[in-house]
């Protein structure tokens, strides 16, 4: 596949002219506009507003309701005790360099890839090849100023330059500041080598209430939400395994540089599911069988550590069974990505599946991958699909004692022998105070070898000493009056697992806007015309569905209109009516930029005998029937039962207005 980008009829992609049309027609606007804007922010407008609303709406039938999920809506606003517990404060964090100059402020990564690539693609135009523009997510990079200079590069030194781009999510800080150095690369602005990389956490950091001591975040993720009221949820669904929850809502991250419009913000709109699998047993999903034979694109991780990018299409099963893919519920996500992104139009020649590299995945992820969509900035991962493991519950439960286990009953009880601990909590309150559900914690939280040494310590001591986070001295002492630890035997009649989690996450925004480009065209460029842009959006997810014109502003066609917007709101259909001066060429065209993929005229004949026509975004082409007809054919096309193709098997052809349409 080409990496450069180009529209749904294989032109290539004028960014420009779309940039223009999306301004035009108020899908998104930079935020606080007149007053300058601040990097990284947005507002959608009216179209932006229906596709995105119309986008979730599919998300939750695909997912929350097609799988009985469970949805929760959780605050946005978190306690820093709850993200220093998931490791956010201490992890979730970019690299960043500042050039000693200018005191311009750079994301690590992305600078070393800009310089590099730049380098590569001037040592392509010195040897008189031809040079592909956007092989990777040019969004990251400082592009216009990493200018490349024709100089031709020793074969091994490409090589390596090539090494290092396939594996640049996988550096650390000081590997970045390491690279910096040993390829001498400099800010191509001022000519300076960047300070060595700092890490800059990415939350923005808040307090809540008036005596400002609660310090929190706005979160970064809605998952943590989810895991904290895990026990609640497991309950609500009657203890039953396996289960899934889901959120959609906005989250925050102070990205270092913000741009490529809505591909890399500071506040944008996430869908996320947690499913919750027992880690016994494989991870079986028993769906799977429903979507074995999806064909996916992969991009495995074995391929990028030898400096390549080549994929190759799998059935999912088929990538499980060879281990490829970790786990069948993993596997089964995948393949839902993949259909929910087929629904929505997504163009599939555009859609690959990347696996991360052991370096890149986030702190709490044990296998994951990224669905990621091309557009003019390059392959953006829209989709991140991680194993999380274990690790958030587990955290969770540690830090604070709340028990987010599941427990199942044994068909055969089993007898255990081990080291338990009982805490007085009588006792506990008076010694240790405000940090007496710590150290509980702390002493519950114990290994069985610990618990074999405290058991020690106690007899021999009277006391045991535990090391206990946010405490005075980072250790409590407690006594023996407050703490049993002893050797027992007992019978298990039920099974307690902490469960793990596979996350689907949703970028709505980029998402959105990979759809737009991939749904993007323009016609009309033949003998000079000025290119007209047209986004096919399926049905189901276009803003507005019909725009209804009256062939005139003759008063007579009024009610018309108006019992013909009537009916379709009744059916749900949203409809706009467009009755300005414009020719009913105009009206169309603006339509086609708006995505609205059935238009209907009301003209005299219809005055006469109440027939309408209703036209075709896609093709222009225009079918006449009597309104209860157009009516019912909208309808079909809306809810996806039928195609245009097909009404235009059941209906008769209308050419009349079409001349109008093409003589603009
Ligand atoms: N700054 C952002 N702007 C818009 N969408 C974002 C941003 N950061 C993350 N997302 C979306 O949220 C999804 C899940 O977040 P995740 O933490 O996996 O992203 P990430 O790996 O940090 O992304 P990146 O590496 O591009 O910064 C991403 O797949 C993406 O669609």
């Amino acid at each position: 596949m080409s990496s450069t980008a180009t529209t749904l009829k294989g032109q290539p992609l004028d960014k420009a002219v779309l940039d223009a049309m999306l301004r035009r027609r108020m899908f998104y606007t930079p935020s606080f506009e007149i007053y300058g804007g601040v990097g990284g922010l947005y507002d959608f407008g009216p179209p932006g507003c229906g596709l995105l609303a119309n986008i979730t709406d599919l998300w939750r039938k695909h997912f929350v309701l097609e799988e009985d999920m469970l949805e929760v809506d959780c605050t946005v606003l978190t306690p820093h005790e709850v993200l220093k517990t998931s490791g956010h404060v201490d992890k979730f964090a970019d690299w960043m360099c500042k050039d000693p100059k200018n005191g311009e402020i750079m994301r690590a990564d992305h600078f070393v890839e800009a310089v590099l690539e730049a380098r590569l693609k001037g040592d392509k135009e010195a040897r008189g090849q031809k040079v592909v523009e956007d092989t990777e997510d040019p969004a990251k990079k400082k592009k216009k100023k990493a200018k490349s200079e024709a100089v031709k590069l020793d074969d091994a030194v490409v090589q390596e330059y090539e090494e290092v781009l396939a594996r640049i999510d996988n550096y650390g800080g000081s590997e970045l500041g390491e690279l910096i150095r040993k390829y001498d690369l400099r800010n191509p602005e001022t000519g300076e080598i960047p300070s060595e990389p700092v890490s800059f956490n990415l939350m923005f950091q808040t307090s809540i209430g008036p005596s400002s001591n609660l310090a929190g975040y706005l979160r970064p993720e809605t998952a943590q939400g989810q895991f904290l009221n895990f026990a609640k949820l497991l309950e609500f669904n009657q203890s039953s395994m396996p289960f899934a929850s889901a959120s959609i809502g906005k989250s925050y991250r102070n990205e270092i540089s913000p741009r490529a419009g809505l591909l890399r913000v500071r506040e944008f709109l996430m869908a996320e599911i947690e499913h919750f699998v027992d880690p016994l047993g494989g991870k079986k999903h028993s769906r799977f069988s429903e979507v074995e034979d999806v064909e996916l694109v992969l991009l495995d991780r074995d391929t990028q550590l030898s400096g390549k990018t080549e994929t190759r299409t799998v059935k999912i099963g088929e990538a499980v069974r060879s281990g490829l893919v970790d786990n069948e519920t993993l596997g089964y996500f995948l393949a839902r990505i993949h259909l929910f992104m087929v629904k929505i139009g997504v163009d599939t020649s555009k859609m690959r599946f990347r696996q991360h590299m052991a370096n890149e995945m986030a702190h709490y992820a044990c296998d994951c991958w990224d669905c990621e969509l091309h557009t003019s900035s390059g392959w953006i991962e829209c989709v991140g699909c991680a194993d999380r493991s274990a690790y958030d519950l587990s955290v969770h439960a540690k830090k604070t004692g709340a028990p987010l286990v599941v427990r199942q009953r044994l068909d055969e009880p089993i007898v255990i022998e081990e080291w338990e601990v009982d805490v007085e909590k009588k006792k506990f309150g008076p010694l240790f105070k405000k940090d007496a559900k710590a150290v509980e914690a702390a002493l519950l939280a114990t290994s069985q070898e610990q618990r074999e040494k405290l058991a020690k310590e106690l007899t021999g001591n009277g006391k045991v000493v535990v090391s206990v986070e946010g405490v005075a001295d980072g250790k409590a002492e407690v006594p023996a009056e407050a703490v049993k630890i002893e050797f027992r035997k007992r019978t298990e009649y039920t099974r307690e697992f902490t469960p793990n989690v596979i996350e689907p996450s949703f970028g709505i925004g980029r998402t959105l806007y990979a759809l737009i480009e991939h749904n993007f065209w323009t016609r009309g460029t033949e003998g000079g015309d000025e290119a007209r842009g047209v986004l096919s959006f399926p049905p189901t997810v276009a803003p507005t569905k019909v725009l209804i014109v009256p062939l005139s502003s003759n008063a007579q066609f009024k009610p018309h209109l108006k019992k013909l917007s009537q009916r379709l709101r009744k059916l749900g259909v949203s409809s706009r009516v467009d009755d300005s001066s414009a020719s009913i060429g105009k009206r169309y065209s603006r339509n086609d930029e708006l995505g609205t993929p059935l238009g209907v005229t009301v003209d005299f004949q219809t005055l006469q005998d109440n027939t309408l026509t209703l036209r075709d975004r896609d093709s222009t082409s225009q079918v006449r029937a009597e309104e209860d007809t157009i009516v019912e054919a909208i309808r079909a096309i809306v809810d996806g039962s039928k195609t245009w193709a097909d009404i235009e098997k059941e209906l008769p052809k209308f050419e009349g207005q079409e001349v109008e349409v093409a003589a603009r």
